[in-house]
Order: structure tokens, then C-alpha cells, then sequence
């Protein structure tokens, strides 16, 4: 057995055993630090929880009714695992637990790990919520305790009142992020690092931002995967506290995964988008700019700037995945992308820093202008109103509306698109992009002389002898970006 710190693996998700049948699946630590995938893993009747699922999911509360066609990987159902994956539960029942109507699923992590009820009643609620506290505190007491090396087991279990909560919400009660941090902090022996891996980065809360290849999330999330998905980059905002607010240690990780972008040869798109439901970003950290100095407002100014410039500058083509709101800041960083898709649950985005008595500072006042005209930025920004991705598109700073699917709508269609991009010559899209970005702030004539320019780097490459091969030989080409 190995022993490896568990940082990345945070992502230890819900999983939910009924007549050993697994209703939602995910990474589980096992008594004794064991991770096993919670596919292969049987529990006894009753909600398992000799492991912690932190991170984004939380605790997730949800029953039978919760399952829906949108927690499905890739329409699969998760009920039962692969013996039912046909099965597919397109409608949205009530809630038997709230007894709501208005109870509705909501994919939590990406079609990942279920629902997360939104349970309305308050008396459930509240019925839950002394236990949720009681145990909480036991985790976090284990957890806490560095000394404790041995195995441990905690159970959730269900008692039979409550047989049809299938998972008991600790959300409202618990702040994920240090039962989190105490669980990256301690050491648990663990035999596969390699299955830790693949549900790594991107529900790891101590990140605030994760950048990993689309391969090791695809078949995850989107249950489908193409030979190109290594190439494309997956840059996700994961700070659901406070609604992927900027702060400077978000800005700064940003700045961190940036940098190695710009510097990349490999990576042929990058899609920015976020791990929170409902939320692509809130702007700027308006909790943390209340208490900042003068010369500290200049420097977070300043380093946004230059992280969003360093976005509008990667030579690999970018991507905005508008699956919530975006504003003020938010928006800014997608006006740093070659392309913003917005989908359904994008029912808020604009430029909202005049309604704080401030103007957009991280490049929306340059950036809106060039994308809608300046009446259509001077109106946006004069009234720092909210629009929809529906009126974003008619504005013109929303480039596809993406309506297949709802939470996800967005990055589901993004990642359709960086599949097409990364097929091409990534030496020739890469140009393509450095062409029209530069050439369009030139005069015309300028721009097809450093046009020609673009395309004479691509000249003497392989790949362009490999499209023409290809082409002859009636195949598909492989670029490999020589
Ligand atoms: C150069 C750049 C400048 C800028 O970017 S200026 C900032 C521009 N952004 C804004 O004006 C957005 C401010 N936020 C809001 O208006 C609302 O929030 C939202 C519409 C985004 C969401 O509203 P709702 O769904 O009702 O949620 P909630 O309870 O207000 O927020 C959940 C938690 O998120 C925190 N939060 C939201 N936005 C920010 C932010 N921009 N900075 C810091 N925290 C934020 C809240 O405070 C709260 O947290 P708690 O529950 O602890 O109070």
C-alpha cells in the first residue's frame, strides 16, 4: 500500500448504496484510507458514509425522485451503474421528502454525481440539521486530529424514518472548504494513485482554480471522449463560496495556470468555465476590496489587468463557458476569450461596476466596445443592467447560444467546438487567431501584409505536408503541431 497525501483527492463524492444497487458514484475513502471507485465498491444497505464527500458536491441531500436526465453521465443513468444504463429519467418528479412542487434536481458537479436537492421545507430541514452538526463535528474532530492514523469509520447511516432521504445535506451547516482543508492536510494511505488522479483537480476546493486536460474529466462529466481531448485545456473557476468571486488568491492561481499557457505548445483550445452551478464568475472580490488600501486596489487592479491580458493573448484559441452569471469582472474575463457561449442558466451578465460607483477596470470598457460599438457599451455599462445570454447574443458580446441541456449547456457546446478546433493544424489555427487579432488593429492593407507574414510561419511545417497528404491519400490528417 502507498501512501500519498491527499490533495488533489479532495474529490471524494457521494455515493449512495440502495439494495446494492448505486444510485450516484464517485471516489470513496474506505476505512483504513482505501480509495476505490465507488462503482466497484459494495455497501451495505444504508448511506454509506465510511467516506467523505467533500468539495463541490458537499453533502448532497436528494431521493429517488432527485434523478434526473441532467445528472446522467452522458445520458447514462446512474442508477444501478452500467447494468441500467439505458435507462434514462427524463422528468422531474416532486419531491417526496419536501412534499414540494417546487422542489427541482439541479446537476451539481458537471452530470457528475447527481442531484443536489433544493429541499424547501423548512421542517425537514431542521429535522436534519442537529444531526448534520453532531456528525459534522465528529468528522472534523477525526480529521483534525493528526494522531489518529488508524482507520476510521464514520456512519451516516439512515434510519428507516428517514429511508427516503437518501443522503443528509450538510450544506447549510458546513463550511465544506475546511472540512476540506482538514482532509488535504492529513495523510491517508491510499493503494491507487492512478484512480485518484482521474477525479483529481477539478473538485479539489483548496483550488480556486484548476486547469486540466479535457481527457481527464471527459468521460467523467460528458461521458464521451475524442482522441483530441488531451489537447484541450479545461481552465475551471472553483471558488462556490463566494460565487467565483476574484480574490486575490483566485486571481493569483489563475495567474499561475495562465502563464503556463502562454508559454504552451500542446494545448490547442482552452475553455474557461466553473465548477458552480448557476455561476460563471461575480467579479471582483467586493468583500475583500472593502478592506484594501489604495496602493492595494492599484496592485489588484494592476495584476487583474495583466492576468486578463495574458488571457487575450494566449495563442491557442479561448473559449467563455457562460453557464451562470457573469458580472462585472466575470464578464470581463470572457470578453478576454476569442469566444463566449452562453446557455440557460446564463440569465445574468453585464457590466454592473457603475451600479458600485466604479467603472469596469479589467479591459470591459476597451473590450465591450470593440465587440458591441460603443452606443450598444455605452448603454450596457451606463446602466450596468443584467441581460440574458438570449439578449447577449442580439447585443453581440455572447458569440453562441448554447440550448442543449441546461447547467452545462455551455460547456457542453464548447467542448464540441474545441473538439473541431483541436482536429485542425493547431500551428495554423494558432496563426490564424495571431492574424486576426493583430491584423484587425490594422489598417487593411497592413493587415494582409502581416497576414502573409502568418502564414509564412506555416509554410515549412509538417503539418501542412501532412494536410496535403492526407488530402491525396483520402484520410484524416494528424497534425502534430510540427
Ligand atoms: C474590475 C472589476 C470590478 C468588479 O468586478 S466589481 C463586482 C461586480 N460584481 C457584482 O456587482 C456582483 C455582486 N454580487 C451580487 O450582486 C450577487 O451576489 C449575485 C447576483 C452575484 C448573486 O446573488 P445571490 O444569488 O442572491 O447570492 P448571494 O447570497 O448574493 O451571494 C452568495 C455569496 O457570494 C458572495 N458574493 C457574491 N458576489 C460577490 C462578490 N463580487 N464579491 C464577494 N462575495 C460575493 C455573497 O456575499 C454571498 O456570500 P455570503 O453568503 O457569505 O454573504
Amino acid at each position: 500500500m502507498q501512501t500519498g497525501l491527499v490533495r488533489t483527492y479532495v474529490a471524494i463524492r457521494a455515493s449512495y448504496v440502495d439494495n446494492d444497487k448505486v444510485l450516484a458514484r464517485g471516489l470513496v475513502v474506505k476505512p483504513g484510507g482505501e480509495l476505490v471507485d465507488a462503482d466497484r465498491s459494495r455497501f451495505s444497505r444504508g448511506l454509506a458514509v465510511d467516506f467523505l464527500p467533500v468539495g463541490l458536491v458537499d453533502w448532497m441531500l436528494f431521493c429517488r425522485h432527485c434523478v434526473c436526465r441532467r445528472c446522467c453521465a452522458g445520458g447514462r443513468c446512474l442508477r444501478g451503474g452500467s447494468e441500467h444504463s439505458q435507462q434514462v429519467i427524463s422528468t422531474v418528479e416532486p419531491c417526496r421528502i419536501s412534499n414540494s412542487r417546487s422542489h427541482r434536481c439541479r446537476c451539481h458537479v458537471r452530470k457528475n454525481f447527481g442531484c443536489t436537492g433544493q429541499l424547501r421545507s423548512d421542517r425537514s430541514a431542521s429535522r436534519l440539521r442537529g444531526k448534520r452538526l453532531d456528525r459534522l463535528s465528529t468528522i472534523k474532530r477525526l480529521f483534525n486530529d493528526t494522531n489518529t492514523r488508524a482507520p476510521f469509520t464514520i456512519r451516516l447511516g439512515l434510519n428507516e424514518t428517514t429511508r427516503d432521504t437518501k443522503m443528509i445535506s450538510l450544506r447549510t451547516s458546513l463550511a465544506s472548504t475546511s472540512l476540506a482543508a482538514a482532509l488535504v492536510r492529513r495523510p491517508i494511505a491510499c493503494s491507487s494513485i492512478n484512480v485518484l488522479r482521474s477525479y483529481s483537480t477539478v473538485t479539489d476546493p483548496s483550488q480556486l482554480v484548476t486547469l486540466s486536460p479535457l481527457s481527464d474529466i471527459a468521460k467523467s462529466e460528458l461521458g464521451s471522449t475524442s482522441p483530441y481531448d488531451e489537447h484541450i485545456s479545461v481552465l475551471t473557476l472553483n471558488r462556490a463560496p463566494a460565487k467565483n468571486a476574484i480574490s486575490r488568491a483566485l486571481l493569483a492561481e489563475m495567474d499561475q495556470h495562465v502563464t503556463s499557457l502562454l508559454t504552451s505548445s500542446t494545448v490547442r483550445t482552452l475553455l474557461i468555465r466553473s465548477s458552480v452551478p448557476g455561476t460563471f464568475c461575480a467579479g471582483a472580490d467586493l468583500k475583500e476590496r472593502k478592506g484594501m488600501s489604495k496602493p492595494e486596489v492599484d496592485a489588484f487592479l494592476l495584476g487583474l489587468r495583466k492576468v486578463f491580458t495574458n488571457v487575450s493573448r494566449l495563442p491557442m484559441p479561448t473559449i467563455a463557458c457562460l453557464d451562470g452569471l457573469a458580472m462585472g469582472g466575470g464578464l470581463e474575463l470572457a470578453l478576454t476569450c476569442d469566444l463566449r457561449i452562453a446557455g440557460p442558466a446564463a440569465t445574468k451578465l453585464g457590466l454592473t461596476e457603475t451600479k458600485l460607483g466604479i467603472i469596469p477596470g479589467a479591459g470591459g470598457t476597451s473590450r465591450m466596445t470593440r465587440l458591441v460599438g460603443p452606443a450598444r457599451a455605452k448603454e450596457l455599462i451606463f446602466s450596468a443592467k443584467l441581460v440574458d445570454a438570449v439578449e447577449a447574443s442580439r447585443i453581440g458580446f455572447v458569440d453562441i447560444v448554447a440550448k442543449e441541456g441546461d447547467g452545462t449547456a455551455a460547456f457542453n457546446k464548447a467542448v464540441h467546438l474545441a473538439r473541431s478546433f483541436a482536429k485542425n493544424g493547431p500551428l495554423a489555427v494558432r496563426a490564424a487567431k495571431l492574424a486576426i487579432d493583430k491584423g484587425e488593429q490594422m489598417d487593411p492593407e497592413t493587415a494582409l501584409d502581416f497576414e502573409r507574414q502568418c502564414y509564412e510561419t506555416i509554410l515549412g511545417t509538417k503539418d501542412r505536408l501532412e494536410g496535403l497528404k492526407a488530402f491525396a491519400e483520402k484520410r484524416e490528417p494528424v497534425y502534430r503541431g510540427e
